[in-house]
């Protein structure tokens, strides 16, 4: 029963810590600038803009489950819309204040709210408590998998501590009696207008389109540390130790020159480099890139023993490449530092205690694809459902012909 005063929730093991992974890799590899300094967030708007509608997938459950819980827990059966799915990364520097949820004019429409653990302080990051204002309990730990629900009003203030290092992790859904707000439809019309592809069998229909804004901008306050902004995609590429060489010529563009224009270069064929040598396989824009990278670290331990050996194809990087990787990374990052701060953690490889490996790489791009494939097949069976519901929800295996 929920105190009437400060009515709140809170679940321990809500989500499988495999759930969880799954969503740090949605994050990190599709995650752009988010409401506040140092925090990212990938929304499942931006997920559909990206032509990564099909990532949705994964969320369909979870929000079932968590709307469930809402109703049942604020005693509000079948009342509840969703008004807001996202993930949000909090990098060191990250903090809010005591604050209610419903504190704006344009948000008074959120009735609850619901945040999922994705992974663990102590563990993944330092600092980043949760404290509620009043009553019991002040602190939340946030743990992998735990979930915290509570009305968005100011019966439940709560405040999240700075994060002083690593990065924290949460899935954040907002609940609304208000139908107006809810965030179905909107998703629903937005993919129905998006150009999806009419078959599984279309090749290639996974591949990701990054989006126009993926520059990370200081706060003007903190700019003059890091000069301006940097490619949110190269950075967390740069963090786990690659670096990219672009199949254009990039010989126009300076590191000094801060209006260089790199659209056009993280949109088109890029290929993965690391320390010096080159992974010949190309990617067909930076996003891709990434998609694949933050694979390999969702799945190294399963890759490992796939026999893809024999056919992996690296060059050892020639003077110039290596001179030309050196300068897409100073016109992408202009400050190394940043990416160390903001996104680096132990690698696979340095958790595993392994030597990096080529082909662990090449396993992963392949199992992406087939990952990718499987849900874009999940999406065109569902979306014909979700239409005429104008509701998005797990549609029974037997009415996906399974
Ligand atoms: O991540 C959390 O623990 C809470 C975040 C929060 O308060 C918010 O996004 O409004
Ligand atoms: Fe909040």
């Amino acid at each position: 029963m929920a105190n009437p005063e400060h009515p709140r929730l809170i679940i321990h093991d809500f989500l499988s810590l495999d759930l969880c992974k799954e969503l740090e890799f949605i994050q990190k590899s599709c995650g752009t600038v988010g409401y506040r300094p140092n925090v990212f967030s990938t929304t499942l708007s931006h997920l559909i803009a990206t032509n990564c509608g099909h990532l949705i997938m994964p969320f369909v459950p979870i929000r079932e489950r968590l709307k469930e819980k809402a109703e049942e827990f604020f005693g509000c059966e079948f009342e509840l819309f969703v008004e807001f799915t996202g993930l949000i990364s909090w990098s060191t520097g990250a903090s809010i204040g005591w604050h209610s949820d419903d504190n704006r004019p344009y948000l008074k429409q959120r009735d609850f709210a619901a945040v999922c653990y994705l992974n663990s302080h102590g563990e993944d990051f330092e600092g980043g408590l949760f404290h509620f204002q009043d009553w019991q309990p002040a602190t939340i730990v946030p743990m992998a998998g735990d979930v915290v629900m509570y009305t968005a009003d100011s019966r439940n203030i709560h405040s999240v501590d700075e994060i002083i290092g690593g990065e924290r992790l949460t899935l954040t859904l907002w609940f609304s009696r208000d139908g107006s707000h809810d965030e179905d439809a909107k998703l629903i019309s937005f993919l129905s207008e998006k150009q999806l592809p009419r078959s599984i069998h279309e090749t290639r229909s996974f591949l990701p389109q990054p989006a126009s804004s993926r520059m990370y901008w200081f706060p003007p306050e903190t700019a003059s540390t890091y000069e301006s902004g940097f490619d949110i995609c190269f950075a967390r590429i740069h963090a786990h130790g690659y670096d990219l060489y672009s199949l254009q010529d990039i010989s126009c563009f300076s590191a000094s020159d801060s209006s260089n224009d790199l659209s056009e270069v993280s949109m088109a064929p890029l290929r993965l480099a690391r320390e010096h040598e080159l992974f010949v396989e190309e990617f067909v824009n930076i996003l891709h890139v990434l998609q694949a990278v933050q694979f390999y670290c969702w799945k190294a331990s399963e890759l490992q023993t796939s026999g893809h050996e024999k056919r992996i194809n690296v060059v050892p990087l020639s003077p110039s490449q290596r001179e030309e990787v050196n300068r897409l990374k100073h016109v992408f990052l202009k400050d190394e530092r940043v990416p160390d701060k903001l996104f680096r953690s132990a690698t696979v490889d340095e958790r595993s205690q392994q030597p990096f490996n080529w082909a662990r790489v090449s396993a992963a791009v392949t199992a992406w694809e087939a990952y990718s494939n499987k849900l874009v097949k999940e999406l065109l069976l569902s979306l014909p459902c979700w239409k005429t519901h104008q509701s998005i929800f797990s549609v029974p295996s037997f009415d996906l012909g399974k």
